[in-house]
């Protein structure tokens, strides 16, 4: 595969720790996102910024996505032709998003957008900019009333979302909608082969950071940092992980011994999280040829060791040894619309139609790996989504269509403060 085309570092007039300079990176990203790119992919795109000023324009665009439906409704009532650049476009969504976080700097937020406004099309739009934020200021009350009758601009997610977030949570859908609109928590995993939960806790409050235990190997932050921060991250004392993903190694439960295949693997937490629990031999596959790297590099700094395969978990003639399986993790490739928080680029690139696809690969990757668990054996199903098609109606149907599974528990985990949507069915093979 082509590498991924990196931009040289930004050429620009702007001061690299100008709010303007953010604001530029800020549009070229939305504008990829846009575009159809992933914001992962976006980011890998940036040039040599300084960290601080990745940071900076990372946290505009993370923001301005969030706020998905809002810039746009403000754009749609004030522009009065489509631009016919979308990095411009972008900048205005990037300076509504901070003209409405931070309303008291509107003056120099506006200079500011004018200036990043000089670094894109010669130039050409910066009048447009000026004039278009100035008017949204003065009409700001008055869009504020109109947005209150747009669902998109209110809830901030796609129309079609948020009917099927009604449909299946006809109580719980504004909650899921709030979590999924919010900022996500940072989540470690502690390396319970390393250190205790508590011991652990005492060392970050040592480094003066505050943390709060969520039960079993999770503890939360009270705020986000750079991993190189949290003490003995890079000797493998702890992981970054969801709350709600670490459900997965406690659900399968693995016992020292056993063999495991763990389907779906990369980038490997939850693999990481089954050998710290027990001594297993563990097989991590992922189609992803990159992303299984990325496995090896996890296993590594935390001293693990499993065999890792880049392959098709479906094409099972290609890397199965013919040995049944004790326990299976099937961590599925989804809609991932219950962490929308941490990836809100996927508000932009999911159609509905997607769902279909999903439901549909997810069934083909359970039934493909079915027959590889012994009997006797447990299949972990998760999907980090909250759609009920991908969750209990998949393993309803899977479960009719084989017999000889039995499903011994089910968790739906909708999105919250504290932890991200999951669903998990723990099945059992008749014995
Ligand atoms: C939800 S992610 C897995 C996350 C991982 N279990 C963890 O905890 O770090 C889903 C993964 O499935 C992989 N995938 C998608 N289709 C696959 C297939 N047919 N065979 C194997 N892996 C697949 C994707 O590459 C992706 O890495």
């Amino acid at each position: 595969m082509a590498a991924e085309r990196r931009n040289p570092p930004a050429v620009s007039a702007l001061a690299s720790d100008s709010l303007a300079f953010s604001l530029l990176l800020a549009a070229r990203l939305i504008a990829a996102v846009r575009s159809g790119k992933s914001l992962t992919q976006a980011l890998g795109t940036l040039g040599g910024e300084s960290p601080a000023a990745r940071a900076a324009a990372q946290d505009v665009t993370y923001g301005s996505l969030r706020r998905y439906g809002c810039g746009e409704f403000v754009l749609g009532r004030l522009l009065t032709r489509a631009l016919p650049h979308p990095e411009v476009e972008a900048l205005l969504l990037a300076a509504l998003y901070r003209l409405h976080t931070r309303p008291d700097s509107a003056y120099m937020i506006v200079d500011q957008a004018v200036a990043a406004a000089g670094e894109l099309a010669g130039g050409a739009f910066k009048g447009l900019v000026n004039g278009l934020l100035r008017n949204y200021q003065r009409q700001r009350h008055v869009l504020q009333v109109a947005m209150a009758d747009d669902d998109e601009a209110t809830q901030q997610h796609p129309r079609w979302w948020l009917a099927r977030l009604r449909r299946a949570y006809p109580d719980r859908w504004p909650g899921i909608v709030a979590a999924g609109n919010g900022q996500p928590p940072m989540t470690l995993r502690v390396n319970q082969r390393r250190i205790e939960v508590a011991d652990y806790l005492a060392r970050l409050q040592a480094a003066g950071l505050c943390a709060r235990s969520l039960g079993g190997q999770a503890l939360v932050l009270d705020r986000p940092m750079p991993v190189d921060a949290l003490p003995g991250f890079a000797d493998g004392l702890v992981s970054v992980q969801d709350a709600g993903a670490q459900r997965a190694a406690e659900l399968l439960a693995p016992v020292a011994g056993q063999r495991v295949l763990d389907a779906c693997a990369a980038p490997g937490g939850k693999a990481a999280h089954l050998l710290e629990a027990a001594d297993v031999d563990l097989l991590a596959v992922d189609i992803d040829a990159v992303r299984t790297r990325r496995v090896e590099d996890n296993l590594r700094r935390l001293g693990l060791t499993a065999k890792v395969t880049p392959a098709d978990c479906c094409a099972t003639e290609q890397w199965w040894d013919g040995q049944f399986f004790d326990a299976i993790l099937a961590d599925v490739p989804c809609s991932a619309s219950g962490v929308v928080r941490r990836h809100p680029d996927i508000k932009y690139l999911r159609r509905e139609s997607d769902i279909r696809g999903f439901v549909r690969i997810q069934a083909e990757i359970l039934d493909r790996l079915w027959p590889l668990l012994k009997a006797g054996g447990k299949l972990l199903y998760a999907t980090c989504s909250v759609f009920p098609e991908e969750n209990r109606a998949q393993i309803d149907a899977f479960v009719f269509r084989q017999p000889d599974a039995r499903r011994l528990i089910e968790e739906e985990l909708v999105p919250q403060p504290e932890h991200d949507g999951f669903f998990y069915a723990l099945l059992q093979k008749a014995a």
